[in-house]
């Protein structure tokens, strides 16, 4: 952040004075009622040291407030350019007849469907339902590069905000406007719906405990100084109990969350809550979708290998009708392969065949099965080996030897094989061949897998494909494990069975079939190339669809949860030490064995009281930084992390008050009225 930006911001910080606001971090509240009433009391009875203690409180409560208005500063930033993306835009709506209307993008219904070509920014949150196109992302995600968004598959969900750049494509819209992505990303970067976590307020009532605590300690030193005739005036009372609460973690416990949210949104992953981001920290499996998450996932035909007697155009042919309804890309793909072997005669159109009475199944990730039936009583179907074998079985007929070894090849390679048979009428089922789809493996896949090993991290793949495409693809990306033919509930299933022992599972995924273990994991990303469901199942989504994303992911959560763990060693060491710097200074005077404890020699029981306040408000802007930046975090095991913090922050915070504390009191010391 600039220089500019810092300077910019101070404001916020009075503004945040607002007790309304302030209640929300007890500690600095309680800062806040001891300045009013010193306040008062310095107005009543004025003197240098009333007066210096009180404008010291109030700045311990706007540097806290600072350092809030600073960690959430990068985020107001980024929501100013993304509502530069919201601008109001036209949708052109098609309406039942086929003809489309013009109506403003903010007066768009969920089930709309409107037409975007290229050029036209798309206006809402939707599924592609026709068409492909590629589309410019850059003003969501940043990135430049175009991306392809298509109908029928798992990359068919685009966002308002985002801009067609070729073709043209019928979106059906998915969100109310004002319920948007863009807008969901805007509340989300400006902290806007943030919540405590479970461990924020965990720490937040440890913290009001030891308040608590500290509270009554103070309260029962009055009549102990009483008693020995040194009565404590309530300014000395006050400074004493904010010197000794913990400030600093009250101060910087919000900003350090708002930051390891903010560092997610600085690597394109939006948490839409702050407990995934905890619970990315301590994640122990990682499963991942094969298709469009760890592989690109345009799989596209690329080959037809006949069976048995078939000839190459039977196939094709078999293949093409199969596929000419099929909106998924691979669909898609084969009807684009298969036509070239065709006459035009044989190519017939979908319209023509549902026309004459064919009936089109659909795929579903249950049945691993798409095809036709035609009015002449021929069936046609193709999908995964085993669905079809069983279709093949049940219609009373063998399936060739010579099946096995053409879909061994391809899985072994990589690809998938997708099955094509024939049912004539009452008569044989025949099996024709297989078509190869391809994919490929993003790139740098090992390289990532073997880091989130080392973090502790174990790598399963779960995939609907077969065994042996699932071998050649987990082997070629570096996964620990995989699972195959795993329907959407055996991924919630596996899901279930890790986190039994209470470990915490992350899943990565873009299908729809993916949504329900989306949901049940703890960490649940989904791609920005997935499909609405996906994302809206998930608590994060990742801009970049990178799976390897995980390591950042979990690097940040490790790092939150450190960072807030030192901090407060720090603090509560900090306040232990300024015990001992303060107690007695206030006391000598009364009980001279106190001497012994007295480390510090401080010049006055004043002096010493001021200097300990405004070593407590500076340790909080010297640590704002620390606090944004996060504490360094190393795959090294918990417990070498945990010992090297504890001797950093806990020593370190009880050295660093009398070493602040001592140089404040040498310099202080000259001001008069503190004698
Ligand atoms: N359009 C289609 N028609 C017929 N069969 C298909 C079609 N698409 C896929 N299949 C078959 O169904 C299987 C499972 O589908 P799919 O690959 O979508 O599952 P998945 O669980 O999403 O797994 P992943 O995305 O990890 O590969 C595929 O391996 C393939 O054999
Ligand atoms: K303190
Ligand atoms: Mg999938």
């Amino acid at each position: 952040m600039n220089r500019h930006t810092l300077v910019a911001t101070i404001p916020q910080a009075f503004v945040k004075l607002d007790p309304r606001h302030l209640f929300r971090s007890p500690v600095i509240f309680v800062v806040w009622v001891g300045s009013l009433c010193t306040t008062v009391l310095s107005v009543l009875h004025p003197s240098t040291f009333a007066i210096s203690i009180t404008v010291w409180l109030w700045i311990t409560v706007l540097f806290a407030n600072y350092a809030e208005a600073v960690a959430e500063g990068r985020g107001k930033a980024q929501a100013a350019t993304l509502r530069k993306a919201r601008k109001e835009t036209v949708a052109r709506r098609l309406l039942p007849d086929g003809s489309t209307e013009t109506v403003a993008g903010s007066g768009l219904r969920i089930g709309d469907r409107v037409i975007v070509e290229a050029g036209e920014v798309i206006p809402g949150d939707g599924d592609v339902v026709d068409g492909v196109a590629t589309v410019d992302e850059s003003a969501i995600t940043g990135e430049s590069a175009p991306v392809i968004r298509e109908s029928g598959g798992d990359r068919c969900a685009v966002t308002g905000g985002t801009t067609v750049l070729s073709d043209r494509i019928v979106v059906q819209v998915a969100t109310k406007p004002g319920e948007t992505f863009l807008d969901r990303m805007i509340s989300l970067v400006e902290g806007a719906s943030r919540q405590k976590t479970p461990n924020e307020i965990a720490l937040n009532i440890l913290l009001v405990v030891l308040t608590l605590i500290f509270l009554v300690t103070v309260m029962a030193i009055q009549p102990l100084a009483a008693y020995s005739g040194r009565e404590q005036s309530i300014i000395v009372l006050v400074a004493l109990l904010v010197c000794l609460i913990p400030t600093t973690i009250g101060a910087l416990l919000s900003a350090i969350g708002i930051a390891g949210m903010d560092r997610l949104v600085q690597h394109n992953v939006l948490a839409m809550s702050g407990r995934s981001v905890e619970a990315a920290g301590d994640v122990s499996t990682l499963l991942l979708d094969k298709t469009g998450t760890i592989t690109l996932g345009n799989r596209h035909a690329t080959e037809i290998v006949t069976v048995g007697r078939a000839t190459n155009t039977e196939l094709a042919h078999a293949a093409y009708l199969a596929s000419l309804a099929d909106g998924t890309p691979e669909g898609r793909s084969i009807v684009d392969l298969t036509r070239t072997h065709l006459s035009d005669q044989d190519a017939v159109s979908a319209e023509r065949l549902t026309a004459e009475g064919a009936q089109f199944i659909d795929f579903s990730a249950a049945t691993r099965m798409s095809g036709v039936d035609l009015p002449s009583g021929v069936q046609i179907r193709k999908g995964a080996t085993t669905s079809v074998s069983q279709w093949v079985l049940e219609g009373g007929a063998r399936v060739p030897a010579a099946l096995q070894q053409v879909v061994d090849h391809i899985g072994q390679s990589g690809g998938t094989p997708l099955v094509v048979a024939r049912r004539d009428g009452d008569g044989p089922t025949v099996v024709l061949g297989v078509v190869h789809l391809k994919d490929v493996v993003k790139q740098g896949m090992r390289k990532r897998f073997r880091e989130l090993r080392a973090m502790g991290i174990r790598t399963v793949m779960i995939t609907g494909d077969n065994p042996l495409t699932a071998a050649a693809i987990a082997k070629e990306a570096g996964v620990d494990d995989f699972l195959a033919e795993a329907t959407p509930e055996d991924k919630m299933a596996l899901i279930k069975k890790e986190q039994e022992g209470g470990r915490l599972v992350a899943m990565m995924g873009d299908g729809t079939n993916d949504a329900p273990a989306l949901a049940q994991a703890d960490v649940g990303v989904a791609m920005n190339t997935g499909t609405s469901a996906a994302k809206e199942a998930g608590n994060m989504v990742d801009l970049d669809s990178d799976p390897t994303k995980l390591i950042e992911v979990v690097a940040i959560g490790k790092q939150l949860l450190i960072t807030r763990g030192a901090l407060t060693t720090f603090s509560i060491a900090n306040d232990v030490a300024k015990y001992f710097a303060i107690i007695p200074a206030m006391f000598l005077a009364v009980f001279p064995g106190l001497n012994s404890i007295n480390v510090m020699r401080l010049h006055s029981p004043q002096s010493a009281m001021l200097s300990a306040v405004i070593f407590n408000a500076l340790i909080i802007v010297a640590l704002i930084p620390l606090a944004l930046k996060g504490v360094r975090y190393r795959p090294v095991g918990a417990g070498a992390m945990l010992r090297r913090n504890l001797l950093i922050y806990g020593l370190g915070g009880v050295i660093a008050p009398f070493v602040g504390i001592k140089l404040i009191d040498l310099f202080i010391s000259h001001l008069p009225g503190l004698g």
